[in-house]
């Protein structure tokens, strides 16, 4: 699914009206309509108070629609105009002079913390402040207010976007912006529903069609694009029959060091599972009785140290490279690193220890053969690339950092993002039961092992990125999140692979439809 900005939405907005022949306020009720919905579904009828605070614009416009729709069909509901300017969008005015047209309960004006009301913790909050022509921070009372509803322990619910939430801009204060629990958006989610310091106030989020034109969403290269089941299926290689081990590639897994020789077991045995026909794994000396006893199937090359890599020497052609995995920075250790980098022509997957000897010898980046795949978790990535102020920085030096070596970079954690020079891939699987050690391990053996089979550098680290995080969430199913561990989400790609093709149960509001 692609993500939008807010620019891109107003233009989707102009020129739906324009190729449908229909007015801004009909699109408006499309939008409120379907919010209305959402509502009307789950809520059944029930009269518990539904309290919508209406912004100036339209998204005060789309909470007006709503307010109607719900008083038409006999609810309770309070409908509040936050003032916190004397403007009016027309979409506003022509929805007010509708809503009194229905109701006697007049939208009630607010106009400072005086006219706050008492909110109980059963009623329901209908966030419709803002919306994505949020153009500065909310001050004032009106920041107030937000505070307010934010203290309450009422359901709130987001038209579009949380209040004081920039689509795709950085946060500027978090004291201002609307913690809901479900947000309702339109057409496309935005950006910022993904990024660390802004998603945990959108909860969780549905997206609304509301018709806009498809030829400008199809053919409009989006600021993003979200990887859900869907894209997954179509990344896909299915297998030939007279297809054999070589097919699928020999993988190379350069891992471990003494102490640290789980990091090998993990990655050669997640390429194995990803499917990789072949994978030797290069270790020090101490790792051989490790590696032949845990995973029979891979073939081992050792070093001439026992604990730590010194030279990386191998006497054939590998499809795919993993290095870095608890190999240590000892300084024969770069070397060999170093040397490594050479075959230009093997895609590489560069994880833990091989990203912070780049960090630490940053005139190695520009060895990195072309379209090499980079997996940093956040603190690998800023020392790669430095600090940064706010996500949207981090995401604007990552973009560059990967023009300027051409190559992916992988932020890893919840919403994993794929940065391949200004586009952004935005993962959906995963969860906090894989915050565990070993997890990255793994996932950098299921890339390295999709690599082998052939799939390019950006489908095998979008593809595994998924993969990888829906094993996570098939084993956090089965056993939880505490309990998961790395091997648990490893015995779980067989699972991730078959659900691919699962169809998703309609739910029964679904079936009615059908
Ligand atoms: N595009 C689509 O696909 C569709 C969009 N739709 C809906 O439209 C919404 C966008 O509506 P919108 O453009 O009218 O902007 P909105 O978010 O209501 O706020 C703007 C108003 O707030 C004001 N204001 C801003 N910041 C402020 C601040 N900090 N403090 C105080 N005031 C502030 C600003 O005032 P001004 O800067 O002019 O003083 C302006 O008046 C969108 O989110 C969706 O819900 C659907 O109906 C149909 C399809
Ligand atoms: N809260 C979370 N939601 C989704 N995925 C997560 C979460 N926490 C961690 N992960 C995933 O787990 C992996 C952790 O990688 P990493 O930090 O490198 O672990 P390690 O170095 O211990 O192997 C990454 O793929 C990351 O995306
Ligand atoms: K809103």
């Amino acid at each position: 699914m692609k993500i939008f900005s807010a620019e891109q939405l107003y233009e989707a907005d102009k020129i739906t009206i324009e190729k449908q022949q229909i007015t801004s306020e009909a699109l408006m009720e499309r939008a409120g309509t379907q919010i209305f919905n959402w509502l009307h579904q789950r809520l059944n009828g029930t009269p518990v108070p539904i309290r919508i605070f209406c912004g100036i614009g339209n998204n005060g416009g789309d909470g007006l629609v709503v307010g109607r729709m719900l008083i038409e069909h006999g609810y309770n509901v309070i409908v509040y105009v936050v003032n916190c300017s004397d403007k009016r969008s027309k979409n506003f005015l022509i929805n007010y002079d509708k809503i009194k047209n229905v109701t006697k309960k007049w939208p009630l004006l607010m106009k400072g913390e005086s006219d706050f009301p008492e909110i109980n913790p059963e009623d329901i909050i209908v966030d419709a402040i803002f919306g994505i022509g949020l153009n500065r921070c909310p001050g004032g009372w009106v920041k107030k207010l937000i505070q307010y509803l934010n203290e309450s322990k009422a359901f709130k619910l987001a038209i579009d976007i949380p209040s004081g939430l920039y689509s795709n801009l950085p946060l500027e204060d978090t004291e201002a912006v609307l913690k809901a629990n479900h947000t309702l958006t339109f057409q496309t989610p935005k950006l910022s529903f993904f990024l660390p310091e802004t998603a945990s106030f959108v909860s969780n989020f549905d997206v609304l069609e509301i018709g806009l034109d498809i030829e400008f969403l199809q053919t409009t290269e989006p600021i993003g694009q979200l990887i859900s089941k869907l894209e997954a299926q179509r990344f896909y290689k299915p297998r030939e029959k007279f297809d054999h081990k070589g097919t699928y590639g020999h993988t190379l897994i350069v891992s471990g060091s003494y102490g640290k020789m789980g990091a090998a077991v993990l990655s050669t045995t997640s390429a194995y599972r990803i499917g990789a026909g072949m994978v030797t794994a290069f270790v020090p000396k101490c790792g051989y009785a490790i590696i032949q006893t845990t995973i029979p199937e891979a073939m081992v090359i050792t070093d001439k140290e026992d604990d730590y890599l010194s030279n990386i020497s191998f006497d054939f052609e590998p499809s795919a490279i993993g290095i870095g995995m608890g190999i240590g920075k000892n300084d024969t250790t770069v070397a060999a690193f170093k040397k490594i980098l050479q075959n230009k022509d093997i895609p590489f997957v560069i994880d833990a220890d091989a990203l912070n000897i780049l960090s630490e010898n940053k005139a190695m980046l520009k060895l990195l053969p072309k379209n090499s795949i980079l997996t940093p978790h956040p603190g690998e990535l800023k020392r790669l690339i430095g600090e940064w102020k706010n996500d949207y920085e981090k995401l604007e030096k990552t973009k560059k950092f990967s023009e300027k070596y051409e190559v992916v970079v992988i932020i890893k954690g919840a919403y994993t993002i794929t940065v391949y020079g200004d586009k952004l891939y935005i993962n959906t699987t995963g969860n906090p039961g894989m915050g565990t050690a070993g997890s990255g391990d793994a996932l950098s053996g299921v890339i390295t092992g999709l690599l082998s089979q052939g799939y390019d550098a950006l489908l095998a680290s979008v593809f595994g990125v998924y993969l990888h995080g829906r094993a996570g969430d098939i084993a956090a199913g089965q056993l939880g999140y505490e309990a998961v561990m790395a091997g648990d989400v490893i015995d779980n790609l067989s699972e991730a692979y078959l659900d691919l093709f699962v169809r998703e149960e309609l739910s029964s509001e679904e079936s009615a439809e059908k």
